[in-house]
């Protein structure tokens, strides 16, 4: 069966990070926003009081200035309250209009964020096995989270700040420029070497940034890893060289983040050094500007508090770019997985009973193959076998051989290289993946139960069953005796939070969603590790159950399972080397079976 090599290269971790901003990326980032066309009128509406809240802020400093104008001006006191109370109006009307952009931008990226997490969780449960043996767990689940919220944050908070400080900006300068076009010069002569120097700076800062979250996610894949194999680690009581590994990777992450924040204080030291002197600059030209009478003293005071706005906005633009190339690249890293090639899964068909059944004819013809990981390695050569309705196959051979192979070319897990398979003489390219699917029931090796009760665990295999037909199939199972006995019964929570079963109990488990299913194929992967005598028996008990009028293809382990097929396939290095009855085979003393045959006995 397929292993995921431990600690295996990432090489896709290369294509994590931020995305250069480029018309094209651009452009592509602006797919995303397909998403948030369904809420597209609760989208203007929170644009509209972006809009708004971002231009009662710049009625702000005109009024402050407004209100010192207001204390010469023959001592109106009336008209000092007045001024007054508009900048309370203005600053109550721009709190009522920042609570209703939060509020609407909130339900449109909250709505668009979940439809992009159902349609990638509906497109990772729909992409073939072959993608998930390219890349680590780690890194597609981060598409589901970190990704995602990425590109959340850039719906709602991103868009609105950019937004927000491009009109800081643009009505900033209009501003002052108004007030006084002799200071406004001034001011922005400071700031063209502002900006220079940010530049700078900003890069250092984004690589170093970018290199932060790559060692990040590495400390995360050996944190998913290890958590995966966690029974591993304890047996090889590596508990402490996986900390070891954990802390050397976390160790790197920290190196470079404090490299960053290095650069992000003397970042911040450089804006608040220059902004203010800047400002002490302006204040300075300013006073002697009022002094000769060319502007008011109000005026002043509004045009230094434009200038603090519009340096804070130009300070937080290069954050706000780190963070629209963030997204722009995480927004790529969604659109590729939505735009993989998922298998041709029927979606339409709803419950098993509608699926036509097969009758179960299969036919292997000079199959040849090698996984899409490793295509230099011939996995299997010239396979042909044929299995017709009802009989019962038996594959065996030594470890690594290509026994588990064959049975998923017939579950159309991958393409074949060469030759064809065949179901009622129908090549199964042809026939749909779904019904084929549905035909063919799997007792797999380890088996592996979900979160949930035992009943729904048995109901995995036709979720429409009544509860009459699960307890029926946990009879034939000889699951109903120990499901019985457990306080709960049926409702006995398995799983990750449930009670651990015995390796057999799992396997009755198994058998019984097959026997629910009730499929005319039946892939048997017997398990390797034995199971003592009195649970092996209740075990193939019910897999005689199972197996009966069915098409069953077994990779046979045990003698007992051997014996009553009536077929059997020995495969070595990915060819047939024997093939036919046990008795026949064990007549020749020179073949492999016989060889097999022998070194079970030793060892049992
Ligand atoms: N997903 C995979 N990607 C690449 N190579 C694989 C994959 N799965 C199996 N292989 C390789 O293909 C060969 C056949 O493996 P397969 O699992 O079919 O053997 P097997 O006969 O079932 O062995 P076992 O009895 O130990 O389960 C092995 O060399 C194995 O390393």
């Amino acid at each position: 069966m397929a292993k995921r090599g431990f600690g295996s290269s990432g090489g896709e971790q290369e294509k994590e990070g931020r995305k250069k901003i480029t018309k094209e990326s651009f452009r592509r980032g602006l797919q995303i926003f397909g998403y948030v066309l369904p809420y597209k009128y609760k989208f203007i509406i929170g644009l509209v009081f972006l809009v708004l809240s971002s231009l009662t802020m710049m009625a702000f400093p005109y009024l402050v200035g407004k209100l010192f104008d207001s204390s010469n001006a023959n001592g109106l006191l009336q008209d000092i309250n007045l001024v007054a109370m508009g900048l309370f109006a203005v600053i109550l009307l721009q709190g009522i209009f920042s609570f209703f952009r939060v509020y609407f931008f909130a339900q449109v990226s909250e709505n668009a964020v979940a439809n992009i997490r159902r349609d990638l969780y509906s497109k990772f449960v729909q992409l073939p096995i072959s993608f998930y043996e390219k890349r680590r767990v780690g890194e597609i689940t981060s598409r589901i989270t970190n990704d995602v919220t990425q590109v959340q944050d850039a719906m709602s908070i991103t868009l609105a700040e950019l937004f927000r400080q491009v009109t800081t900006l643009i009505v900033g300068i209009i501003f002052i420029m108004w007030i006084s076009v002799k200071l406004s010069l001034f001011m922005l002569a400071t700031f063209p070497v502002l900006v220079a120097l940010a530049l700078v700076f900003g890069r250092k800062i984004k690589m170093l940034s970018k290199k932060t979250q790559d060692e990040l996610a590495n400390t995360n894949v050996i944190v998913e890893e290890t958590l995966q194999a966690i029974n591993t680690v304890k047996s090889f009581t590596n508990e402490m060289f996986e900390v070891g590994r954990y802390r050397t990777t976390l160790d790197k992450a920290v190196k470079t983040a404090i490299t960053g924040a290095y650069y992000r204080g003397a970042f911040i030291t450089f804006i608040i050094v220059g902004l203010f002197g800047g400002i002490i600059l302006v204040i300075w030209y300013g006073v002697t500007l009022v002094a000769n009478g060319d502007i008011a003293q109000g005026d002043l005071v509004s045009f230094v508090l434009y200038t603090v706005f519009i340096g804070a906005s130009v300070g937080g633009l290069g954050d706000l770019y780190g963070k629209v190339q963030a997204a722009l690249g995480a927004t790529e890293r969604i659109l590729e997985i939505l735009q993989e090639q998922e298998e041709p899964t029927d979606k339409s068909v709803k419950t098993l009973s509608q699926i036509p059944r097969v009758h179960g004819d299969i036919s292997y013809q000079h199959v040849a193959f090698s996984y899409p990981t490793r295509p230099d390695i011939q996995v299997l050569r010239d396979i042909s076998f044929g299995v017709r309705a009802g009989e019962k196959v038996a594959l065996v051979g030594p470890s690594g051989a290509g026994k588990s192979t064959i049975i998923q070319l017939l579950m159309r897990y991958y393409d074949l290289q060469g030759g064809r398979i065949t179901v009622d003489g129908k090549d199964i390219r042809d026939m749909d993946m779904t019904m084929l699917r549905a035909n063919i029931g799997v007792v797999p090796q380890e088996v592996l139960l979900f979160g949930g009760s035992i009943r729904e665990n048995i109901a995995y295999g036709r979720p429409e069953a009544t509860e009459t037909e699960i307890i029926e199939a946990a009879h034939k199972a000889n699951a109903y005796d120990f499901i019985k006995s457990f306080p709960e019964g049926f409702d006995t929570l398995v799983g990750e939070r449930g009670i651990k079963l015995s390796g057999g109990q799992r396997q009755r488990i198994a058998i019984a969603r097959a026997i629910l299913k009730n499929p005319a194929i039946l892939i048997l992967d017997e398990a390797t590790s034995a199971l003592d005598s009195e649970s092996e028996h209740l075990v193939q008990q019910a897999m005689d159950v199972l197996m009966k009028d069915r098409t069953t293809i077994v990779i046979a382990h045990r003698l007992a399972t051997i014996r009553k097929v009536d077929k059997i396939l020995v495969i070595e290095n990915g060819e047939i080397v024997e093939e036919g009855s046990h008795d026949e085979l064990s007549l020749n003393p020179d073949g492999m079976y016989a060889n097999l045959l022998r070194l079970q006995f030793e060892l049992s």
